[in-house]
């Protein structure tokens, strides 16, 4: 992508003496070691479920090659804006508890593609992290690429001086994903990022016409993962056929299009243990 397929990304003011992320309690990476196996459903979730529980959440989409973030939460519309204090986030239409910061919001078409050279993308990172005026927070959740790459490190080491409360990872029960994962639980340990727990996605199948849930693959790989490794399990989150639909569905807001998908009570008692393990009461 050239930079000229970007909005004029506005240029946060330089005397900016206190830090935005000075004013958020808790940190909290969502990462995974492969694509597709849903770690942008699993951090929209979890948003969702920390802003019924009452609390003030900011989502950052670090994704830079696929920025999907806008999309999960039916913002594709929109761009963020300049304040006197940096970028204003876009907030979800029904609270303003809950605040959206995506490349996909600069993007002049939500279509282009972003191919940048490591240099680049860390440093639109590093000014994500640094420049959006979160207001008071108490969790930042921040959807990251797949795998281990430059984007990793770099959000790892500019929220170094933060103190992230740590990541939750997320796998599908299949071995393939799992391998992968194995590599990303390795990746925390090398860089000292504490690991908060595993969530399975896509484990067992929800029936639309019965809401059985039914094991059409393995399951209880990710549970066995963690087991391995000695980190908490967070809990497993069946496939729900009636999820995308419910995204694509226009009208309504996001929180209760998910709010209706079979799968948001699962998100209830993991976002406790999130929230209990980041040492916070629901
Ligand atoms: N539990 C689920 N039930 C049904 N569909 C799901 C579930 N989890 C994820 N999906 C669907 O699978 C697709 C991939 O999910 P998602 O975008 O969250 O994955 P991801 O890991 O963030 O992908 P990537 O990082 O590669 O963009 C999406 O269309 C999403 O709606
Ligand atoms: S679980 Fe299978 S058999 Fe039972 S209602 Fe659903 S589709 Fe039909």
């Amino acid at each position: 992508m050239t930079d000229s397929s970007l909005n004029a990304a506005p240029t946060p003011p330089p005397d900016q003496d206190v830090s935005h992320l000075s004013k958020v309690k808790h940190i909290v990476l969502v990462l995974s070691g492969k694509g597709g196996v849903g770690k942008s459903t699993v951090t929209t979730e979890l948003a969702l479920s920390l802003v019924q529980m009452g609390k003030r959440v900011g989502v950052l989409d670090v994704d830079l090659t696929g920025p999907s973030i806008p999309k999960f939460f039916g913002l594709q519309d929109h761009k963020v804006h300049q304040a006197s204090t940096g970028w204003v986030p876009v907030y979800t239409n029904e609270s303003k508890s809950l605040a959206v910061m995506s490349l996909g919001f600069l993007l002049q078409n939500k279509d282009d593609a972003v191919i940048w050279r490591g240099p680049k993308k860390t440093a639109m990172i590093k000014q994500f992290l640094e420049d959006v005026a979160w207001g008071e927070l108490d969790y930042l959740l921040i959807d990251t690429p797949p795998g281990t790459s430059d984007e990793h490190l770099s959000v790892v080491e500019n929220l170094r001086e933060y103190k992230p409360d740590g990541a939750v990872i997320v796998t599908t029960p299949q071995a393939v994903a799992l391998a992968d994962v194995r590599k990303e639980l390795n990746f925390c340990r090398k860089v000292k990022l504490p690991i908060l727990g595993v969530v399975e996605n896509m484990s067992g199948f929800i029936c639309p016409h019965c809401q059985d849930c039914s094991d059409i693959f393995s399951k209880g790989g990710g549970e066995a993962m963690a087991t391995e490794f000695g980190v908490d399990f967070l809990g497993r989150v069946p496939i729900d056929p009636n999820l995308s639909t419910l995204i694509e569905k226009e009208g309504g807001t996001f929180s209760t299009r998910f709010a209706e998908s079979g799968i948001a009570p699962m998100f209830r008692d993991i976002t406790s243990a999130v929230i209990s393990k980041c040492g916070d009461s629901a």
